[in-house]
């Protein structure tokens, strides 16, 4: 092959024809263009391995999904959310990337940013609690990854620290977002394409089906069934206080208890956190969904002072992980 293969779908394979002309076909990478390794992880519908472009030697994760059980546990819609959502998404280093897919009789594969540093639960789950500055860090580039996902018309629904992935660098990778809400593409919301109907439209899509983790679901989800961008601001508020607490503020003995405490915004702080980070959290855990802070707000908060966004956040070496100890 003249050509480098640049991660690109397709490989340009330089040819001759009979005459001894050079000709130049075209295919889309397959499961032969990668050497598999060892499974990353399962989930209900599918298994991530660790692969190899076999010509630029780059690491990928692959995740496997088998044709039939999509079909028996009637999962395709999810397929095809999962994959126009990623492909909105796809110029944000904090959103774990889709580089191309590609199916075989038995399978369909994403081809995906491999996340060698795990998930944000388990490095939680080692340390107990972040400290101030790890919250803050891993606070900010959850957030960033959110702003942008809204900015293009994406709500997640289940946030949390399983979806929350690490790349080498233990930076953010978001990813899960087969359960995501696609509103109209905010790019395509041109003037004249009479397309930007009511914001309630767009602000607020009506969600018959879907519910996401019982610790971290918004009020208003279990209430009346409508997402919004504000219900992945309730998850965020979670998160936040599960890094500084080591446990998420909502958890019953039962996902019923657990609801009842989520619609009565049943919670306690434990003691000793920072008023800025208690703040934050209670302006997020607002049962409202139109009082709650946006992203905007958030970056703006003091508990952020100081703290950088945008490429500059990107660019921070992650801080090394300490327990949160209480003043
Ligand atoms: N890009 C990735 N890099 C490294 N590991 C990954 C990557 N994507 C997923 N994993 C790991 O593989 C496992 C399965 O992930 P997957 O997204 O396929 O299912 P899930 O969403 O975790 O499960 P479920 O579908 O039940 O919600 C998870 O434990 C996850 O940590
Ligand atoms: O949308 C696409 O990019 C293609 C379009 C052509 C195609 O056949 N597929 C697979 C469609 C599909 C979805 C679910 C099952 Cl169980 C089987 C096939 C789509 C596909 C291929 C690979 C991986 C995911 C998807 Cl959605």
């Amino acid at each position: 092959e003249d050509w480098k293969d640049r991660g690109a779908a397709v490989i340009v394979k330089k040819e001759v024809d009979a005459s001894g002309k050079p000709v130049y076909r075209t295919v889309k990478k397959g499961v032969q263009d990668f050497s598999f390794g060892r499974i990353l992880g399962e989930g209900s519908y599918s298994s991530v391995y660790l692969a190899t472009d076999r010509q630029s030697l780059k690491e990928y994760a692959i995740k496997v999904l088998e044709k039939k059980h999509i079909i028996k546990e009637k999962k395709v819609k999810y397929v095809n959310i999962e994959k126009n959502t990623l492909n909105r998404l796809t110029d944000h280093p904090g959103i774990v990337r889709l580089y191309y897919t590609f199916q075989d009789e038995q399978s369909l594969y994403y081809v995906l940013d491999l996340c060698s540093g795990g998930e944000l639960l388990g490095i939680l789950k080692r340390t107990g609690t972040f400290d101030v500055e790890c919250t803050r860090f891993y606070g900010a580039q959850i957030l960033d990854a959110i702003r942008y996902m809204h900015s293009r018309g994406v709500i997640h629904r289940d946030l949390k620290p399983e979806n929350v992935l690490l790349d080498e660098n233990m930076h953010v990778k978001i990813t899960d977002f087969g359960t995501a809400k696609l509103l109209p593409d905010p790019r395509d919301l041109s003037a004249d394409s009479g397309l930007s109907g009511p914001l309630s439209l767009q602000g607020d899509s009506r969600s018959a089906s879907f519910v996401g983790t019982a610790e971290y679901v918004s009020p208003e989800l279990l209430m009346d069934k409508s997402a919004s961008k504000a219900s992945d601001l309730w998850a965020y508020g979670c998160i936040i206080y599960q890094l500084l607490a080591g446990r998420p503020p909502f958890k019953g003995g039962s996902e019923y208890l657990t609801f009842q405490k989520i619609v009565n915004l049943d919670y306690d702080f434990p003691p000793g956190l920072p008023p800025s980070a208690r703040d934050l959290i209670e302006r997020c855990l607002v049962l409202e969904p139109a009082r709650r802070l946006t992203t905007e707000h958030i970056m703006n908060h003091e508990f952020f002072d100081g703290q950088p966004f945008g490429r500059d956040l990107w660019r921070t070496k992650a801080p090394r992980l300490r327990p949160y100890v209480p003043p």
